[in-house]
């Protein structure tokens, strides 16, 4: 539909109002920023004038500390309204730049006439306060505009269903208060702006995509209900960007009771981190915080281990196959990944409940002070058969005494004798004060000065002892590697495995070496947890795990019980399992399991966004049930396969390929290797002929530009133009290596080119060969 000349005027002028209203609303925050930093400027600088200082007598010095306090409110109080009108302030400027990106005419059942409903990033209140000018596009009518196109709609307020008619619904493209462009859009959010949105060349941080949200990712980011919202999206659907505008909705309609620090997204790797990092402050929200589970594993393990990361696991697994014991590890890796662990670790602590647990000698000067034996016999001799947690501190508490009988032994041994002499002054003193006030002291010096040696020998003996104090209250007596390890040395085969013993012999010996696996580092932390009590964290109401397909059920019970108070929302695309544990089946069936029946939501995204069709059809070869991936209908070219004769052949190509797509104003580029070892390689031939950036595990932050990076850590990002450096069958030809060639394939928006030395990968054979031009 057009619209006429006199409409876009109609519409600028309604824009140029909005916009004066925001500059008076500008003004008069900016003059109260002023007022209230010159007042905290003042209050500062007079803060010791204006308290009375008086300390002669307590109830004096209680009306100082008030009259202190009540300044330091005062100024605290000012602090935060001032940051409160910045935010404010912040976001006006932003509005006033582009006021809103939608509007649609809504009727309501009872009533004849529609009003307009204009939606923006945030609220704009008309001079009186009380009619919208624009609505936050997260109000509860704003939903109007991403669920319904013109026709009988309803929404949801807290007050209950309001149903009426959609008469127009409008969408703008505003910049710098001018109109752009203006279009009438039908049910889905028009594909027209849609088109613009994902046309455009990428850059290094993530967009925002509130003017666009999809119908089903607007099921996502407003879900009130579940306690567990599963989300399996294809790749490129939307699920981070969906993930980042509910922490945004959650945010403002919770805006009394949650904050952004009560809320924690877990991300595949820190680079993406910095990826992500822009949005919600785009939207005027604060970040939430973010981590990565390694982190937390290393929190928790880093001083008891060498805890390998899972893309060290990763490298491993991809490089690895002809090593000695591979397959061992590989079915380790799984095992560890499953319940049945989880089952039999149970199965195990009932055992340990009766004996079995390990201790470590409470050692002193090299020698052993309370023995192993002694311990084992204090713990199962505890008669309270209750959870494992308590008993620990009531063992904790028996060392304590036990430590204090030996201290009292100790006290008059040479050793301590000679510490007690070699003592300074200050310390004689305090034991002196302590005889005196414990009025101890005799006539007969001779006596007293033998008490006084005692004295002293008992504070050297305390002195001593308070590390191995520490070292109980930590529970530090108990020997958890050796209680891990004994469990992988008695625990019979379980199913079908067969290298069980050789994973388990694996298992020990790394364990003797102070490793720990990636894929033992979380049940052993579930081992300690039950044994030593769970540490919660109690503060976060939401969890958000993104790349969920790369966790264990495992790790998703142990989150789960880690935030005993959290909503969790969980994305993830079971195509893009690339780890070894990962492979097959439902794996997000068993998420439901973690909360009641019904609290759990299920949501399935099939429209891909990100690459264009051409892309999608070929990429949707690679994989089973591609087929039930729509495309975005956006256009390009074929991805092409270009065979090389050699590896110097290759990087040629690969660099004439390269500076064609800059030439072609390309901004992030991205030769996607297998592995770190091949990016390395990869990277070496091509940076004397183009400008490149190596990607390892250790690279924090990511820009524009061209990038070499091992696939898996190329996973949750996108580029303008992907080109995949060595496509051969020998370097994807197991199974195991499908979903990691689909995922580097989808993480194309506009251009794909796929490099070969020698044959090409049987993955193609799956792939219409239409669909991709072949060059030499
Ligand atoms: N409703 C939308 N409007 C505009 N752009 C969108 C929309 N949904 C997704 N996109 C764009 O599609 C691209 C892919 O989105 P995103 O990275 O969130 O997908 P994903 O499902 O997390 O992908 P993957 O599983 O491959 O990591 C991004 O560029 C994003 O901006």
């Amino acid at each position: 539909m057009s619209m006429t000349e006199r409409e876009w005027q109609e519409e600028q002028q309604r824009v140029d109002q909005v916009v004066q209203e925001i500059d008076q609303q500008m003004e008069s925050l900016e003059q109260q920023v002023g007022e209230v930093r010159a007042d905290i400027v003042d209050i500062r600088k007079n803060f010791w004038d204006d308290v009375k200082l008086n300390f002669s007598d307590a109830g004096e010095m209680y009306e100082t500390y008030r009259s202190m306090k009540q300044q330091a409110d005062v100024l605290s109080e000012h602090e935060r309204n001032h940051r409160l009108a910045q935010t404010q302030l912040k976001k006006l400027q932003r509005l006033r730049r582009s006021p809103y990106f939608g509007r649609i005419d809504f009727a309501e059942e009872s009533e004849s006439s529609a009003e307009q409903i204009y939606l923006g990033i945030g609220t704009v209140l008309d001079e009186e306060q009380e009619n919208f000018l624009v609505y936050d596009w997260r109000a509860p009518v704003s939903s109007l505009y991403y669920d319904y196109g013109p026709g009988p709609a309803e929404y949801e307020t807290p007050g209950g269903t309001v149903a009426g008619r959609i008469d127009l619904k409008r969408q703008y493209v505003i910049r710098d208060a001018e109109i752009v462009s203006l279009f009438d859009t039908g049910v889905t959010i028009g594909d027209e702006l849609l088109q613009e949105v994902l046309g455009k060349h990428g850059d290094a941080q993530m967009k925002s995509i509130v003017a666009t949200i999809q119908r089903e990712q607007n099921q996502i980011i407003r879900d009130e209900r579940s306690k567990m919202l599963v989300v399996q999206g294809a790749a490129g659907s939307g699920k981070t960007s969906a993930a980042l505008q509910r922490v945004a909705y959650l945010l403002y309609r919770y805006r009394e009771t949650l904050s952004a620090q009560q809320i924690v997204l877990f991300s595949p790797n820190p680079m993406f981190n910095s990826y992500v990092s822009t949005v919600l402050p785009e939207l005027g929200e604060e970040n939430m915080q973010q981590t990565t589970f390694q982190e937390y594993l290393e929190r928790r393990l880093g001083k008891m281990f060498q805890v390998e990361d899972p893309f060290e696991q990763m490298e491993y697994t991809l490089t690895a196959m002809n090593e000695l014991g591979y397959e061992a590890r590989v079915e380790g890796i799984k095992y560890k990944a499953s319940t049945r662990l989880l089952t039999a670790m149970e199965e195990y602590l009932d055992r340990l409940a009766q004996g079995g647990l390990i201790f470590r000698a409470i050692k002193f000067r090299g020698e052993v002070l309370i023995p192993r034996e002694r311990i084992k016999e204090l713990f199962y001799g505890i008669d309270d058969i209750s959870v494992f947690p308590h008993r620990m501190r009531a063992l904790a508490d028996l060392l304590l005494e036990e430590l204090n009988v030996k201290a009292e032994e100790m006290r008059n041994e040479p050793w301590v004798e000679e510490e007690a002499e070699l003592m300074d002054k200050e310390q004689y003193q305090r034991a002196h004060n302590r005889l005196r006030k414990e009025k101890r002291y005799s006539e007969n010096s001779f006596d007293d000065f033998a008490r006084e040696l005692d004295v002293l020998g008992e504070m050297v003996v305390q002195k001593y002892f308070k590390p191995l104090r520490r070292g109980i209250n930590q529970l530090r007596f108990l020997n958890l590697p050796a209680v891990y390890r004994q469990f992988f040395l008695q625990q019979k085969k379980a199913g079908e495995t067969a290298h069980w013993e050789e994973m388990c012999a694996q298992t020990v010996e790394r364990l003797e070496h102070g490793k720990l696996a990636y894929e033992d580092a979380t049940p052993f932390l579930y081992l300690k947890e039950r044994i030593e009590g769970f540490q919660t964290n109690t503060q976060v109401r939401h969890v958000f795990v993104d790349e969920a397909q790369d966790y264990t059920e495992f790790q998703f019970a142990f989150l789960r019980r880690l935030f005993p108070h959290a909503k969790m929302t969980v994305l993830g695309d079971l195509n893009q399992s690339i780890f070894a544990h990962a492979q097959g089946g439902d794996r997000f069936a068993a998420l439901s399991e973690l909360f009641e029946e019904g609290e759990t939501k299920r949501i399935v995204l099939r429209r891909s966004y990100r690459s264009t069709r051409e892309i999608i059809e070929f990429a949707s070869g690679l994989i089973e049930g591609g087929d039930e991936i729509e495309p975005f209908n956006r256009h390009g070219s074929k991805p092409t396969l270009t065979q090389a004769a050699d590896e110097q052949d290759l990087a040629a190509k690969v660099a004439a390929r390269i500076r064609d797509l800059q030439e072609a104003g390309h901004q992030t580029v991205a030769v996607i290797c297998k592995t770190a070892e091949e990016s390395r390689a990869a990277y070496e031939r091509l940076k004397g002929a183009v400008d490149v950036r190596l990607i390892g595990m250790e690279t924090g932050g990511f820009e524009a530009g061209v990038i070499v990076i091992p696939s898996y850590l190329a996973k949750g990002m996108e580029f303008d133009a992907v080109l995949l450096y060595n496509t051969s069958q020998e370097r994807y030809g197991r199974e195991s290596e499908r979903k990691l060639f689909y995922t580097a394939c989808t993480r194309a928006m506009h251009e794909l080119h796929l490099f070969t030395v020698g044959t090409v990968s049987e993955f193609l054979a799956g792939v219409e060969s239409g669909s991709y031009e072949r060059l030499t």
